[in-house]
């Protein structure tokens, strides 16, 4: 790529739609935690830890990540995690990230929901970056998991803005989450929902259809259906696509194989996001350049990706308009046809 195309990229402003919490804990981090709290890991190193990142597919890697966020016990480690991604992001200038975080896997293990939403939030608070929350339930866990999960987490009600699924996705398709959804929409939060990463088409379907999410998370399989293909770039319902990820978790072969232009080029509101940075090899930035790397996006591609990144986002529309005319401002120096 060109230097100064990927200058361009690195340097433009953009949003975050796409990152869990716990897969941005650093094996540094994980280390230093599990001393900080007395807890003992299964690896001698943080070499050996990241040397047992070889995924083959999804479950082969939360495998490794539930076993990760176990070192997180207390609101200081939360607020240290969250931290470190807001100067990472804040590095890559990310102007506004919404944050998925997964209370289950705390909770499961005695931590206070309290302890896990005031640590992230107050992070949030204190970082230049604009940063809201995002609530994953797990889908491998049930339905009533995740609705005393939702009941838990609703004193900190003004600390989230919404909801996501997450987790193992075949075999645990949207249609197991309408109740607790239906009360999420109700309640007025925001909806999001894995789907279609490495379910089929029918699961993006029903996340639209039965859960009526307002964005879908990975999406990349909606190509083998153009009904569907069809409907989305219609309804302007964004995917939130993380290209390093998708190697990583062997949906595709390599980076040239990826869909990110095909996405584009059906005229899908795609974007790209970083999943989990920490265990696939980069952060927002890293994502970017590695698809500008193996395929041909231009100038032009780059300047859609940014905008489409607020476009998607959830901020209102005051506060978008001001981030899509910074857009315009910093593409204004270069020659966009
Ligand atoms: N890529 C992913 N898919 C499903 N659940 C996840 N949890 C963290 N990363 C995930
Ligand atoms: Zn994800």
């Amino acid at each position: 790529m060109h230097t100064s195309l990927r200058s361009i990229v690195q340097n433009m402003p953009k949003a975050e739609l796409h990152i869990h919490i716990e897969g941005s804990l650093e094996p540094e981090l994980i280390f230093a935690l599990a001393e900080r709290n007395g807890v003992s890991l299964p690896y001698a190193s943080v070499e050996a830890l990241r040397a047992a990142y070889a995924f083959k597919d999804l479950q082969s890697f939360l495998d490794i990540y539930y076993a990760g966020a176990s070192v997180l016990l207390q609101e200081q480690d939360f607020y240290d995690m969250t931290a470190a991604y807001l100067r990472r992001a804040e590095a890559d200038h990310v102007r506004h990230t919404e944050i998925f975080f997964d209370p289950q896997t705390h909770t499961a293990r005695g931590v206070p929901m309290a302890t896990v939403i005031n640590g992230i939030h107050r992070a949030c608070q204190d970082s230049p970056v604009s940063a809201t929350l995002i609530l994953c339930f797990l889908r491998h866990l049930s339905e009533d998991d995740a609705i005393a999960t939702l009941e838990a987490a609703l004193p900190y009600r003004d600390k989230f803005i919404g909801v996501g699924l997450d987790s193992s996705e075949v075999g645990n398709p949207p249609e197991k989450f309408a109740r607790v959804f239906s009360r999420c929409k109700d309640l007025g939060l925001r909806l999001v929902a894995h789907a279609g990463e490495e379910g089929p088409p029918a699961y993006i379907y029903a996340a639209l259809d039965v859960l009526h999410v307002e964005r879908i998370d990975h999406g990349v399989r909606c190509l083998e259906d153009h009904a569907l293909t069809r409907r989305l770039a219609e309804e302007g319902m964004p995917l939130t696509v993380c290209p390093l990820s998708n190697i990583k978790l062997c949906v595709f072969r390599d980076m040239k194989q990826h869909n990110l232009l095909q996405l584009l080029d059906a005229g899908l509101v795609a974007t790209v996001n970083s999943d989990d940075p920490a265990y696939f090899g980069g952060y927002l930035n890293e994502n970017l350049l590695a698809a500008f790397d193996s395929l041909p996006l231009g100038l032009q591609h780059a300047y859609q990706l940014a905008r489409n990144s607020f476009v998607a986002s959830f901020l209102s529309e005051a506060d978008k308009q001001k981030h899509l005319d910074d857009v315009d401002a910093y593409f204004a120096a270069f020659n966009l046809t």
